[in-house]
């Protein structure tokens, strides 16, 4: 449970917090905890993904279970500084999508006073990590690592094992596509 500061009684300032997890850890789910709790504190909220991430929705972030929120397809992380006047609260999802210019554009928000919340796969199908991620989780001031559970043995899970034969980075899928494997389960599949 990710407990909030107060914006307003703490004065104007901003941090960042990253979501970081495998395929269906509950990376969404979260942001979107916690971004529905920002709005009933009545905070301005602003959110964003990539214009790419098309699986369920164009403009809508939805989780796995099919619980959703508005959100602004953006085709660069540019574009999230230029769509952020008098806002208390960004979230971004599927961070790993983004070019990693969303580092700095992360860093000018929370400088400027704004709580910036990033959900993002940490790693990518073959266990390397995936775009900005890791930069942002070197910057952020507060980091949640979720876990799915392994669908070969139930244990915690923090790789995303890629189930057909492509070989390029971004392959946008589902369980057909990929399931989450806890290390000995990865390390076995590997193997073969
Ligand atoms: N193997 C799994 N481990 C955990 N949750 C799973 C699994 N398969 C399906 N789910 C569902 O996925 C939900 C999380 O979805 P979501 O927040 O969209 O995950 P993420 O954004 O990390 O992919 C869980 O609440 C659960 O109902
Ligand atoms: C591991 C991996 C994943 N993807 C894609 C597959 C999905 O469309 C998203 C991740 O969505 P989720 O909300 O975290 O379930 O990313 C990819 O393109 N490349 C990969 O290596
Ligand atoms: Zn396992």
């Amino acid at each position: 449970m990710f407990l909030e500061n107060k914006i307003k009684s703490a004065g104007k300032h901003g941090w960042i917090e990253v979501v970081a997890g495998s395929m269906f850890s509950g990376k969404t789910e979260e942001l979107l905890r916690r971004l529905r709790r920002a709005k009933i504190a009545h905070q301005k909220v602003e959110i964003f993904k990539p214009h790419i991430d098309v699986r369920y929705s164009d403009e809508e972030v939805v989780s796995h279970d099919d619980n959703s929120i508005m959100s602004t397809p953006v085709e660069t992380s540019g574009n999230i500084l230029l769509l952020c006047g008098n806002v208390d609260v960004v979230g971004i999802d599927e961070a790993q999508f983004f070019d990693q210019g969303l580092v700095q554009v992360c860093s000018q928000l929370a400088d400027q006073g704004i709580r910036v919340i990033v959900a993002g796969l940490d790693m990518d199908f073959k266990g390397k990590p995936f775009g900005p991620m890791p930069h942002l989780l070197a910057i952020a001031e507060y980091v949640t690592k979720v876990h799915a559970i392994c669908m070969r043995c139930g244990d915690l899970a923090q790789f995303s094992h890629r189930l057909v034969d492509e070989e390029k980075l971004v392959m946008l899928g589902e369980k057909v596509e990929y399931e989450p494997l806890c290390r000995t389960c990865y390390c076995n599949v590997n193997k073969k």
